[in-house]
């Protein structure tokens, strides 16, 4: 459930009048009520790994972000993690699952990437942290990135846990780095530091520290000040369709495909390493 209230909110370096909408946990999402532009804050410790619960959150916050007309969001985590962006998608949904649970997060998972993919309102992920797997997804379903570095990591390493980044996962970066530069990266699970990120393209703008970071992506939502909401949405539409409308198209045998695989005894015994790794 979602409680709206109003609030002081430090923004930019203005402190302003706003609007808040405050999930119970693991999410917050403010709206500053002058320029229309909401800020998502992803809050789950340790490392914002996006479990069910979380997922259901993100997509809930998006469709209602999408109703309020808003002009803009920045996708970012809560500070005091530091050093991650997002860990990813909740390997625990995926070693020794629940079948109707595993189901229904896969589902969730095609919604929520779905909606963000396709938001009507441009977005920014303002990436303060290490961003790997689902983590990097999010982070490229938004319209811009800004990475603060150097010493952190993004990248879709799915290979090294022994599973497979969907098409629609891979499709997403190949949009922003070009195929053959995306086949090579998701093929390796590879990860890339924020100057590697930039490099390639996989991010838009670095920085040093999050303030300015979160600058940047507030300079890029500006930059539409004029430009007709319209305009973008149909424009990002059919750049985006052709992507989206394969997953819409495919989202029973996509699911079916990950939900066989997932449950195999090598790939639980691979991902059951992993989080062992993970441990040490
Ligand atoms: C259709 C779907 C197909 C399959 C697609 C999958 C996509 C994915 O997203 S798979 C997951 C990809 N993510 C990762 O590989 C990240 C793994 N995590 C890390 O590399 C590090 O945790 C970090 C760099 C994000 C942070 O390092 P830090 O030293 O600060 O924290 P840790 O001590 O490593 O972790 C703390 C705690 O959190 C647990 N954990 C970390 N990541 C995950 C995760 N993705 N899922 C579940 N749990 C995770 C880690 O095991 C630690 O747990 P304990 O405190 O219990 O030891």
């Amino acid at each position: 459930m979602l409680k709206r209230y109003n609030i002081i909110l430090y923004s930019t370096n203005k402190i302003v009048n706003s609007c808040r909408y405050v999930s119970q946990s693991m999410l917050k999402s403010t709206v500053n009520e002058k320029t229309g532009i909401a800020t998502v804050i992803i809050n789950k410790p340790p490392v914002n790994c996006i479990s069910l619960e979380l997922l259901n959150k993100i997509n809930t916050e998006i469709n209602k972000l999408q109703k309020d007309n808003i002009r803009g969001m920045i996708l970012t985590s809560v500070r005091s993690l530091q050093k991650v962006f997002c860990g990813g998608l909740d390997i625990k949904e995926f070693y020794n699952p629940n079948p109707d649970r595993l189901a229904k997060y896969l589902t969730n998972l095609q919604d929520t990437w779905l909606s963000l993919y396709m938001t009507s309102f441009p977005t920014v992920s303002v990436i303060n942290g290490h961003s790997l797997g689902g983590g990097c997804l999010i982070a490229m379903c938004c319209d811009y990135r800004v990475m603060v570095g150097p010493d952190y990591t993004i990248g879709l390493n799915e290979t090294k846990l022994g599973v497979v980044p969907p098409k629609w996962f891979q499709d997403t970066m190949a949009a922003i780095i070009g195929h053959r530069k995306a086949e090579v990266s998701v093929i390796a699970g590879k990860t890339y530091t924020t100057d590697e990120a930039l490099q390639i393209g996989l991010v838009d703008e670095s920085s040093p520290d999050i303030d300015n970071a979160y600058k940047k992506g507030i300079q890029f939502l500006n930059s539409f000040e004029k430009i007709s909401p319209w305009a973008f949405k149909m424009t990002k539409n059919i750049s985006r369709q052709p992507i989206s409308q394969w997953l819409i198209d495919n989202k029973q045998k996509d699911l079916e495909f990950v939900f066989n695989y997932m449950q195999t005894p090598s790939v639980q015994k691979h991902l059951g390493l992993y989080l062992q790794s993970l441990k040490k």
